[in-house]
């Protein structure tokens, strides 16, 4: 049976992703996302399931920087999450929920919050930990202290807490983008949903920076009708000013255009690398 690494502990985001998408495998729950992708250049898993985008918040940019500079392993999927976040306090404090003293939560679900969070616990602390999951654990165990989690419904179940208010993020359309990373670039063998359609993602790091670089290197997908889903720039961490760009492209590696585009921008002097063409999966 496959193994799936994921950011734990049980019933994170990142956890609901993995057993949405994934058949037959056993999970194994990592404290951090940098140590979650090291199990799989480790072998300790096949797979690891990381957070990569938020559509409140944007770019996690813990996982993007991780795999890009440290440990470069392909990307095999990616699973399309929507995001619920809820406050949830121990049962004992049900009545006084506006009086607690602090929040927990991870930065990201903080960050999908913040008109609440300002709105009812303004002055209170807020305090950053490693997951969703993890904050609802630790209120849960320490349950002399009058503090509150933003966490899923799962989560609240899993440790015991009550949910004293539902959907607490900013806005509506909250979606969390997870990628799936396998040493091998071995494809899933098996899915409990059928995919929603492909992606290819390619790093690109610009020669040097005349006037036009990057208007030359978008137009070789555009004349080729190829449609980008995202473009992101991240530094380099070489010096201020330097920068590569991740571009994920609608549609899955063929034999013609995105290898043509590839050439295209290879012949203006900048340098590509594929990260992976794969398929993704949107859980309703
Ligand atoms: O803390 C969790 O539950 C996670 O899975 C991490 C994470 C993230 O890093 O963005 C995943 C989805 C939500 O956007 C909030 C937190």
């Amino acid at each position: 049976m496959k193994k799936v690494g994921y950011l734990g502990p049980e019933a994170t985001f990142t956890h609901i992703a993995v057993e949405s998408v994934f058949k037959q495998i056993t999970s194994h729950p990592y404290r951090t996302i940098p140590s979650c992708i090291d199990g799989v250049t480790d072998r300790e898993v096949d797979y690891a399931v990381v957070p990569l985008e938020n559509a409140l918040e944007g770019s996690v940019n813990l996982t993007l920087d991780y795999l890009i500079h440290e440990k470069r392993l392909p990307i095999v999927g990616e699973i399309v999450l929507p995001i619920r976040q809820h406050f949830m306090v121990h049962p004992k404090y049900i009545d006084e929920w506006q009086n607690v003293e602090g929040v927990y939560s991870h930065p990201h679900a903080i960050a999908q919050c913040h008109k609440f969070l300002h709105d009812t616990f303004r002055n209170k602390p807020l305090h950053e930990v490693t997951s969703t999951a993890y904050a609802a654990k630790h209120v849960y165990e320490k349950e002399d202290e009058k503090i509150g989690a933003i966490a899923n419904e799962f989560a609240a179940k899993k440790y015991g807490l009550q949910i004293v208010k539902k959907d607490v993020h900013d806005y509506d359309h909250n979606t969390t983008r997870f990628l799936i990373l396998n040493q091998e670039n071995a494809p899933l063998e098996q899915t409990l949903l059928e995919h929603n359609g492909y992606k290819t993602t390619l790093m690109i790091t610009l020669s040097e920076n005349p006037a036009g670089a990057l208007h030359r290197v978008l137009s070789a997908f555009s004349w080729r009708n190829l449609n980008l889903s995202k473009i992101e720039s991240r530094p380099m961490k070489t010096g201020l000013g330097n920068y590569f760009f991740i571009i994920d492209i609608e549609q899955k590696l063929d034999d013609v255009l995105i290898p043509g585009a590839i050439a295209e921008i290879e012949a203006l002097g900048c340098g590509v690398t594929l990260l992976g063409s794969y398929p993704y999966y949107i859980i309703k």
